[in-house]
């Protein structure tokens, strides 16, 4: 398949200022990377979005993913949509988003929700004035994105789209994520990226 799809001004302000807010007015748990919280692969703390601003996040989400990849895609039941906030240090290292067997096997016992799905979608809380480095990066074929606030990047969560966040060196970096399953190939799949 086909990514990512970058596009900007998804997200309206109001909206982005209501998921900050929430962010800020919870307590947050640090992030595992394969069921381990490990500060030197990912250094990050997330909170779960509430039903209600979850599900206006879908509906500004659906239609540009299901249009770029050719597809009828869903959220998937029970899986919330999680706010991430990177301090200074490292981000998050090379990965891709295939849910693993170690991974569930841990989060028997660590209390990390499992998000998988055949889609990772990414937005923006806030932009690139707001921290250095910390850039949204992809291996093949190499890109870096550090994208206004607003932004959804969308791809695969797969092995082929290995991918990562660049150290932050100053502030601090806010994205949602969630992800969704593919229901329904309406376009033939591409196999090249663009
Ligand atoms: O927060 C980001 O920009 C990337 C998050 C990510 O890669 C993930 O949750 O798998
Ligand atoms: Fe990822």
């Amino acid at each position: 398949m086909r990514g990512p799809l970058v596009v900007e001004n998804v997200l309206p302000e109001q909206l982005r200022d209501d998921l900050l807010s929430y962010f800020r007015s919870t307590e947050s748990l640090p992030r595992s990377y394969q069921g381990v919280v490990d500060q030197s692969q990912r250094n990050c703390a997330f909170v779960e979005v509430p039903a209600e601003l979850a599900d206006v996040v879908l509906k500004l989400v659906a239609d540009r993913v299901d249009e770029y990849f050719g597809i009828e895609s869903a959220p998937i039941d029970g899986q919330p949509q999680l706010i991430y906030r990177y301090g200074i240090g490292v981000g998050f290292v090379t990965h891709h988003d295939e849910v693993t067997e170690v991974e569930l096997e841990r989060a028997e016992s660590n209390g990390q929700p499992v998000i998988g799905g055949d889609l990772t979608t990414l937005l923006f809380l806030n932009g690139p004035d707001a921290y250095e480095g910390g850039a949204l990066y992809f291996e093949q074929p190499p890109l870096e994105l550090r994208p206004p606030q607003g932004t959804l990047v969308a791809f695969p969560a797969t092995r082929d789209f290995m991918h990562g966040v660049k150290q932050i060196d100053r502030g601090e970096r806010f994205s949602l994520l969630a992800r969704r399953s593919v229901v329904r190939v309406v376009a033939p799949l591409q196999t090249v990226r663009g």
